[in-house]
Protein backbone atom coordinates (compact mmCIF):
# COMPACT_ATOMS: atom_id res chain seq x y z
CA UNK A 1 0.00 0.00 0.00
CA UNK A 2 1.25 3.36 -0.89
CA UNK A 3 0.85 6.56 1.56
CA UNK A 4 -0.68 9.18 -0.02
CA UNK A 5 0.41 12.35 1.47
CA UNK A 6 -2.25 15.91 -0.24
CA UNK A 7 -1.60 19.05 1.38
CA UNK A 8 -1.85 22.42 -0.04
CA UNK A 9 -2.16 24.79 2.43
CA UNK A 10 -1.19 28.63 3.63
CA UNK A 11 -0.26 29.67 6.65
CA UNK A 12 1.63 33.10 6.99
CA UNK A 13 4.01 33.67 10.31
CA UNK A 14 5.70 36.75 11.75
CA UNK A 15 8.93 36.20 12.71
CA UNK A 16 11.17 38.26 15.15
CA UNK A 17 15.04 38.07 15.19
CA UNK A 18 15.97 38.31 19.09
CA UNK A 19 17.35 41.77 19.90
CA UNK A 20 20.90 42.86 21.19
CA UNK A 21 21.87 41.97 24.64
CA UNK A 22 22.57 45.45 26.62
CA UNK A 23 26.94 46.64 26.14
CA UNK A 24 28.01 47.55 29.48
CA UNK A 25 29.56 51.29 29.17
CA UNK A 26 31.83 51.20 31.96
CA UNK A 27 34.00 48.48 30.68
CA UNK A 28 32.85 48.77 27.33
CA UNK A 29 31.63 45.66 27.42
CA UNK A 30 29.26 43.85 24.58
CA UNK A 31 26.06 42.09 24.19
CA UNK A 32 25.32 38.57 22.86
CA UNK A 33 23.49 39.54 19.39
CA UNK A 34 20.08 38.53 18.73
CA UNK A 35 19.25 34.98 17.34
CA UNK A 36 18.22 34.25 13.98
CA UNK A 37 14.93 33.16 12.76
CA UNK A 38 16.05 30.07 10.44
CA UNK A 39 13.41 27.70 8.90
CA UNK A 40 14.58 24.33 7.85
CA UNK A 41 13.07 21.55 5.97
CA UNK A 42 12.77 18.52 7.41
CA UNK A 43 11.13 15.31 5.94
CA UNK A 44 9.99 14.36 8.98
CA UNK A 45 7.15 16.79 9.24
CA UNK A 46 4.85 16.17 7.09
CA UNK A 47 1.93 19.34 7.14
CA UNK A 48 2.02 22.82 7.95
CA UNK A 49 -0.25 21.87 10.38
CA UNK A 50 2.55 20.67 12.57
CA UNK A 51 4.28 24.00 12.15
CA UNK A 52 1.37 25.95 13.57
CA UNK A 53 0.76 23.50 16.30
CA UNK A 54 4.47 24.08 17.62
CA UNK A 55 3.87 27.86 16.83
CA UNK A 56 0.67 28.46 17.96
CA UNK A 57 1.72 32.09 18.75
CA UNK A 58 1.39 34.77 16.03
CA UNK A 59 4.90 36.11 16.34
CA UNK A 60 8.04 33.18 16.12
CA UNK A 61 10.89 34.80 18.14
CA UNK A 62 13.99 33.66 18.66
CA UNK A 63 16.30 34.17 21.85
CA UNK A 64 17.59 37.63 23.09
CA UNK A 65 21.41 38.51 23.43
CA UNK A 66 22.99 38.40 26.74
CA UNK A 67 23.59 41.54 28.54
CA UNK A 68 27.45 42.04 29.34
CA UNK A 69 28.44 42.12 32.81
CA UNK A 70 31.25 43.06 34.65
CA UNK A 71 31.63 38.77 35.05
CA UNK A 72 30.92 38.26 31.13
CA UNK A 73 32.04 41.63 29.28
CA UNK A 74 31.00 39.66 26.11
CA UNK A 75 27.21 38.48 26.35
CA UNK A 76 26.33 35.05 25.12
CA UNK A 77 24.70 35.51 21.38
CA UNK A 78 20.75 34.87 21.54
CA UNK A 79 19.85 31.35 20.16
CA UNK A 80 18.59 31.18 16.78
CA UNK A 81 14.88 30.02 16.43
CA UNK A 82 15.04 26.85 13.83
CA UNK A 83 11.37 26.61 12.45
CA UNK A 84 10.94 22.80 11.25
CA UNK A 85 8.65 23.09 8.21
CA UNK A 86 7.82 20.00 5.24
CA UNK A 87 10.28 19.26 2.54
CA UNK A 88 8.76 21.03 -0.35
CA UNK A 89 7.49 24.45 1.32
CA UNK A 90 7.64 27.53 -0.64
CA UNK A 91 8.66 30.42 1.85
CA UNK A 92 7.17 33.89 0.55
CA UNK A 93 9.23 36.55 1.54
CA UNK A 94 7.93 40.05 2.32
CA UNK A 95 9.49 41.67 -0.51
CA UNK A 96 8.05 39.15 -2.99
CA UNK A 97 11.08 37.06 -3.50
CA UNK A 98 10.41 33.12 -3.11
CA UNK A 99 12.55 30.45 -1.90
CA UNK A 100 12.20 26.76 -2.58
CA UNK A 101 12.86 24.59 0.49
CA UNK A 102 13.24 20.88 -1.72
CA UNK A 103 15.13 19.11 0.45
CA UNK A 104 15.97 17.56 3.56
CA UNK A 105 17.95 20.37 6.06
CA UNK A 106 17.22 22.78 3.09
CA UNK A 107 17.44 26.24 4.78
CA UNK A 108 17.20 30.09 4.55
CA UNK A 109 17.26 32.64 6.83
CA UNK A 110 14.15 34.94 7.62
CA UNK A 111 14.90 37.25 9.84
CA UNK A 112 18.75 38.76 11.59
CA UNK A 113 19.15 39.80 15.08
CA UNK A 114 19.92 42.81 15.97
CA UNK A 115 23.12 43.52 17.07
CA UNK A 116 24.74 43.43 21.20
CA UNK A 117 25.17 46.85 22.35
CA UNK A 118 28.87 48.90 22.22
CA UNK A 119 30.13 51.63 21.74
CA UNK A 120 29.11 52.27 18.40
CA UNK A 121 25.38 51.95 19.92
CA UNK A 122 25.57 53.80 22.69
CA UNK A 123 25.61 50.41 24.16
CA UNK A 124 21.89 49.60 23.76
CA UNK A 125 20.95 46.24 22.03
CA UNK A 126 19.66 46.50 18.35
CA UNK A 127 16.11 45.19 17.58
CA UNK A 128 16.15 42.18 15.41
CA UNK A 129 14.54 41.95 12.11
CA UNK A 130 10.65 41.81 11.91
CA UNK A 131 9.67 39.45 8.50
CA UNK A 132 5.52 38.41 7.83
CA UNK A 133 6.54 35.65 5.65
CA UNK A 134 4.29 33.07 4.15
CA UNK A 135 4.58 29.11 4.28
CA UNK A 136 3.18 27.57 1.21
CA UNK A 137 3.44 23.89 1.17
CA UNK A 138 3.71 22.54 -2.30
CA UNK A 139 1.27 19.90 -3.79
CA UNK A 140 2.70 16.10 -3.07
CA UNK A 141 0.24 13.96 -6.47
CA UNK A 142 2.47 11.26 -8.13
CA UNK A 143 1.29 11.97 -11.29
CA UNK A 144 0.06 16.26 -12.76
CA UNK A 145 -2.07 16.62 -15.20
CA UNK A 146 -1.00 19.15 -17.80
CA UNK A 147 -3.12 21.17 -20.68
CA UNK A 148 -4.32 23.72 -22.21
CA UNK A 149 -7.22 24.88 -21.43
CA UNK A 150 -10.38 22.67 -22.36
CA UNK A 151 -8.03 19.83 -23.20
CA UNK A 152 -10.29 17.55 -20.79
CA UNK A 153 -8.12 16.87 -17.73
CA UNK A 154 -10.85 17.48 -15.22
CA UNK A 155 -13.52 14.79 -17.11
CA UNK A 156 -9.95 12.66 -17.06
CA UNK A 157 -9.57 12.89 -13.64
CA UNK A 158 -12.76 12.76 -12.62
CA UNK A 159 -13.57 9.52 -14.45
CA UNK A 160 -10.34 7.68 -13.28
CA UNK A 161 -10.35 8.42 -9.23
CA UNK A 162 -13.14 6.64 -7.52
CA UNK A 163 -13.98 9.64 -5.55
CA UNK A 164 -15.12 12.88 -6.44
CA UNK A 165 -12.06 15.36 -6.91
CA UNK A 166 -11.55 17.22 -3.73
CA UNK A 167 -11.38 20.58 -4.52
CA UNK A 168 -8.22 21.70 -2.67
CA UNK A 169 -7.95 25.43 -0.41
CA UNK A 170 -5.71 27.50 -2.79
CA UNK A 171 -6.03 30.56 -1.15
CA UNK A 172 -5.01 33.09 -3.49
CA UNK A 173 -7.15 32.20 -6.63
CA UNK A 174 -10.73 31.43 -7.56
CA UNK A 175 -8.74 28.67 -9.41
CA UNK A 176 -8.16 25.48 -7.30
CA UNK A 177 -6.05 22.61 -8.40
CA UNK A 178 -8.31 19.00 -7.87
CA UNK A 179 -6.95 16.34 -6.64
CA UNK A 180 -7.96 12.53 -6.91
CA UNK A 181 -6.78 9.06 -6.67
CA UNK A 182 -6.39 6.28 -9.27
CA UNK A 183 -7.18 2.67 -6.62
CA UNK A 184 -5.96 -0.62 -8.62
CA UNK A 185 -7.30 -4.02 -7.57
CA UNK A 186 -4.51 -4.84 -5.86
CA UNK A 187 -5.28 -2.00 -3.59
CA UNK A 188 -2.39 0.50 -4.80
CA UNK A 189 -3.30 3.71 -4.97
CA UNK A 190 -1.80 6.51 -7.22
CA UNK A 191 -3.06 10.20 -6.17
CA UNK A 192 -3.27 12.28 -9.28
CA UNK A 193 -3.36 16.42 -9.54
CA UNK A 194 -5.31 18.90 -11.99
CA UNK A 195 -3.03 21.84 -12.45
CA UNK A 196 -5.19 24.33 -14.46
CA UNK A 197 -4.87 26.72 -16.32
CA UNK A 198 -2.11 26.84 -18.30
CA UNK A 199 -1.87 28.93 -21.56
CA UNK A 200 0.15 30.29 -24.54
CA UNK A 201 2.22 32.49 -22.86
CA UNK A 202 1.97 31.16 -19.31
CA UNK A 203 5.78 31.53 -18.65
CA UNK A 204 5.62 35.04 -19.39
CA UNK A 205 2.76 35.34 -16.83
CA UNK A 206 -0.42 35.15 -18.49
CA UNK A 207 -2.83 33.32 -16.87
CA UNK A 208 -2.45 31.36 -13.86
CA UNK A 209 -0.64 28.26 -15.16
CA UNK A 210 2.66 29.17 -14.13
CA UNK A 211 1.81 29.75 -10.33
CA UNK A 212 0.06 25.74 -10.73
CA UNK A 213 3.22 24.51 -12.22
CA UNK A 214 5.20 24.72 -9.21
CA UNK A 215 2.92 21.96 -7.78
CA UNK A 216 4.21 19.90 -11.04
CA UNK A 217 7.43 20.02 -9.38
CA UNK A 218 6.81 17.22 -7.10
CA UNK A 219 4.93 14.75 -9.30
CA UNK A 220 7.09 11.64 -10.48
CA UNK A 221 5.06 11.73 -13.86
CA UNK A 222 3.29 13.98 -16.05
CA UNK A 223 0.16 13.45 -18.02
CA UNK A 224 0.04 15.73 -20.75
CA UNK A 225 -3.44 15.81 -21.86
CA UNK A 226 -4.09 16.98 -25.69
CA UNK A 227 -7.30 17.54 -27.62
CA UNK A 228 -7.05 16.32 -30.51
CA UNK A 229 -9.12 18.65 -32.33
CA UNK A 230 -8.02 22.89 -32.84
CA UNK A 231 -7.66 25.41 -30.67
CA UNK A 232 -7.93 28.98 -29.91
CA UNK A 233 -8.20 30.30 -26.49
CA UNK A 234 -9.60 33.19 -27.38
CA UNK A 235 -10.48 35.85 -30.45
CA UNK A 236 -7.05 37.01 -29.37
CA UNK A 237 -5.05 34.13 -30.54
CA UNK A 238 -4.54 31.97 -33.75
CA UNK A 239 -6.21 29.08 -33.88
CA UNK A 240 -4.00 26.07 -33.40
CA UNK A 241 -3.76 22.85 -34.25
CA UNK A 242 -3.52 19.89 -31.74
CA UNK A 243 0.31 19.25 -33.35
CA UNK A 244 0.87 22.94 -32.55
CA UNK A 245 -1.08 23.00 -29.02
CA UNK A 246 0.97 20.18 -28.14
CA UNK A 247 4.60 22.00 -29.12
CA UNK A 248 2.97 25.22 -27.47
CA UNK A 249 2.58 23.14 -24.27
CA UNK A 250 6.27 21.86 -25.05
CA UNK A 251 7.56 25.22 -25.04
CA UNK A 252 5.87 27.01 -21.93
CA UNK A 253 6.93 23.95 -19.60
CA UNK A 254 10.15 23.86 -21.23
CA UNK A 255 10.75 27.93 -19.94
CA UNK A 256 9.30 27.22 -16.65
CA UNK A 257 12.09 24.75 -16.58
CA UNK A 258 12.73 22.85 -13.19
CA UNK A 259 13.24 19.74 -14.55
CA UNK A 260 9.87 19.58 -15.99
CA UNK A 261 10.98 17.90 -19.11
CA UNK A 262 13.22 15.81 -17.62
CA UNK A 263 10.33 13.50 -16.12
CA UNK A 264 8.19 10.71 -16.95
CA UNK A 265 5.86 12.03 -19.34
CA UNK A 266 2.71 10.36 -21.16
CA UNK A 267 0.96 11.85 -23.63
CA UNK A 268 -3.49 11.05 -23.37
CA UNK A 269 -4.86 12.34 -26.93
CA UNK A 270 -8.39 12.97 -26.03
CA UNK A 271 -11.89 13.45 -27.34
CA UNK A 272 -10.72 10.95 -29.92
CA UNK A 273 -14.82 10.21 -29.82
CA UNK A 274 -14.80 13.40 -32.67
CA UNK A 275 -12.84 11.28 -34.80
CA UNK A 276 -15.18 9.48 -36.34
CA UNK A 277 -12.90 7.98 -38.95
CA UNK A 278 -9.45 7.31 -36.82
CA UNK A 279 -7.80 9.44 -39.36
CA UNK A 280 -6.50 12.92 -37.36
CA UNK A 281 -5.43 10.55 -34.84
CA UNK A 282 -3.29 8.56 -36.96
CA UNK A 283 -1.93 11.72 -38.41
CA UNK A 284 -0.97 13.60 -35.03
CA UNK A 285 0.60 10.43 -33.82
CA UNK A 286 2.92 9.95 -36.49
CA UNK A 287 3.80 13.82 -36.44
CA UNK A 288 4.27 13.37 -32.59
CA UNK A 289 6.49 10.20 -32.95
CA UNK A 290 8.52 11.79 -35.99
CA UNK A 291 9.55 14.33 -33.65
CA UNK A 292 11.86 16.81 -34.59
CA UNK A 293 11.38 15.76 -38.23
CA UNK A 294 7.79 16.85 -38.21
CA UNK A 295 9.29 20.40 -36.99
CA UNK A 296 8.98 21.70 -40.76
CA UNK A 297 5.44 21.34 -40.50
CA UNK A 298 4.88 24.41 -38.49
CA UNK A 299 6.42 27.59 -38.09
CA UNK A 300 9.45 28.54 -35.92
CA UNK A 301 8.22 30.42 -33.20
CA UNK A 302 6.81 27.44 -31.87
CA UNK A 303 9.63 25.09 -32.08
CA UNK A 304 10.64 24.25 -28.34
CA UNK A 305 14.34 24.43 -27.66
CA UNK A 306 14.09 21.49 -25.86
CA UNK A 307 11.92 18.49 -26.78
CA UNK A 308 9.79 16.45 -24.82
CA UNK A 309 10.61 12.34 -25.02
CA UNK A 310 6.85 11.17 -24.18
CA UNK A 311 7.40 7.44 -22.32
CA UNK A 312 4.51 6.75 -24.31
CA UNK A 313 1.55 8.10 -26.35
CA UNK A 314 -2.06 6.94 -25.60
CA UNK A 315 -5.50 8.03 -27.28
CA UNK A 316 -8.68 8.25 -24.73
CA UNK A 317 -11.97 9.55 -24.80
CA UNK A 318 -12.23 10.52 -21.48
CA UNK A 319 -15.82 11.71 -21.55
CA UNK A 320 -16.67 8.12 -22.85
CA UNK A 321 -14.55 6.03 -20.64
CA UNK A 322 -12.84 5.18 -23.79
CA UNK A 323 -9.12 4.00 -23.11
CA UNK A 324 -8.50 5.09 -19.36
CA UNK A 325 -7.66 1.78 -18.41
CA UNK A 326 -4.86 1.49 -20.68
CA UNK A 327 -3.89 4.50 -19.35
CA UNK A 328 -4.21 4.06 -16.10
CA UNK A 329 -1.99 0.49 -16.11
CA UNK A 330 0.45 2.47 -18.22
CA UNK A 331 0.82 4.93 -15.57
CA UNK A 332 1.61 2.61 -12.59
CA UNK A 333 4.25 0.78 -15.23
CA UNK A 334 5.89 3.89 -16.36
CA UNK A 335 6.21 5.43 -13.06
CA UNK A 336 7.44 1.88 -11.36
CA UNK A 337 10.31 1.67 -14.31
CA UNK A 338 12.10 5.16 -14.00
CA UNK A 339 11.76 4.72 -9.79
CA UNK A 340 13.59 1.36 -10.51
CA UNK A 341 15.98 2.95 -13.18
CA UNK A 342 16.15 5.61 -9.93
CA UNK A 343 17.23 3.25 -7.19
CA UNK A 344 19.90 1.52 -9.37
CA UNK A 345 21.15 4.73 -10.55
CA UNK A 346 21.35 6.02 -6.64
CA UNK A 347 23.06 2.32 -5.93
CA UNK A 348 25.41 2.55 -8.50
CA UNK A 349 26.68 6.34 -7.20
CA UNK A 350 26.45 4.98 -3.66
CA UNK A 351 29.19 1.94 -4.87
CA UNK A 352 31.15 4.60 -6.73
CA UNK A 353 31.40 6.44 -3.55
CA UNK A 354 31.99 3.58 -1.16
CA UNK A 355 34.79 2.46 -4.04
CA UNK A 356 36.53 5.95 -3.98
CA UNK A 357 36.48 6.11 -0.28
CA UNK A 358 38.21 2.76 0.02
CA UNK A 359 40.84 3.76 -2.33
CA UNK A 360 41.59 7.04 -0.35
CA UNK A 361 41.58 5.02 2.80
CA UNK A 362 44.24 2.62 1.67
CA UNK A 363 46.31 5.82 0.41
CA UNK A 364 46.30 7.18 3.58
CA UNK A 365 47.40 4.43 5.34
CA UNK A 366 50.20 3.95 2.95
CA UNK A 367 51.41 7.38 3.35
CA UNK A 368 50.75 7.16 7.26
CA UNK A 369 53.20 3.89 6.97
N1 LIG B 1 -16.27 14.89 -27.08
C1 LIG B 1 -15.55 14.88 -25.96
N2 LIG B 1 -15.61 15.92 -25.15
C2 LIG B 1 -14.85 15.88 -24.02
C3 LIG B 1 -14.04 14.76 -23.71
N3 LIG B 1 -13.40 15.03 -22.55
C4 LIG B 1 -13.80 16.25 -22.16
N4 LIG B 1 -14.69 16.76 -23.04
C5 LIG B 1 -15.38 18.06 -22.97
O1 LIG B 1 -14.41 19.09 -23.12
C6 LIG B 1 -14.78 20.21 -22.31
C7 LIG B 1 -13.62 20.56 -21.40
O2 LIG B 1 -13.38 19.48 -20.51
P1 LIG B 1 -12.67 19.71 -19.10
O3 LIG B 1 -12.51 18.37 -18.52
O4 LIG B 1 -13.40 20.73 -18.32
O5 LIG B 1 -11.31 20.31 -19.60
P2 LIG B 1 -10.08 20.86 -18.74
O6 LIG B 1 -8.85 20.46 -19.45
O7 LIG B 1 -10.23 20.41 -17.33
O8 LIG B 1 -10.29 22.40 -18.88
P3 LIG B 1 -9.83 23.60 -17.88
O9 LIG B 1 -10.56 23.35 -16.58
O10 LIG B 1 -10.29 24.81 -18.60
O11 LIG B 1 -8.34 23.52 -17.74
C8 LIG B 1 -16.02 19.79 -21.55
O12 LIG B 1 -17.14 20.31 -22.21
C9 LIG B 1 -16.00 18.29 -21.62
O13 LIG B 1 -17.29 17.73 -21.55
C10 LIG B 1 -14.03 13.65 -24.61
O14 LIG B 1 -13.37 12.65 -24.41
N5 LIG B 1 -14.80 13.78 -25.72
Amino acid sequence: MYMLTFEIANTKKKTCGGAGGQGLPKFGGFGGDGGKVIVIAKKKIKTLKQVLQKYPKQTCKASTGQNSDKFHLLGENGADLIVQVPVGVLVHKPDGSKEDLNYENELCVIANGGIGGNHTTNFLGVKGEEKLIGLELKLLADVGLVGFPNAGKSTFLKAISKAKPKIAAYPFTTISPQLGVMEYEDGRMISVADLPGLIEGAHQNYGMGIKFLRHAERTKLLLYVLDINPFQLSHKYPERSPFETLLLLNKELDEYGHGMLEKPSILALNKIDTDHSGRSVETLTDLIKNLPASLDQVSEDLHPTHLVNFDDILTMSAMNNRGLAQIKDRIREVMDVHAEMRHSEEMEKAKALSKYENVHKEQTKQQLV
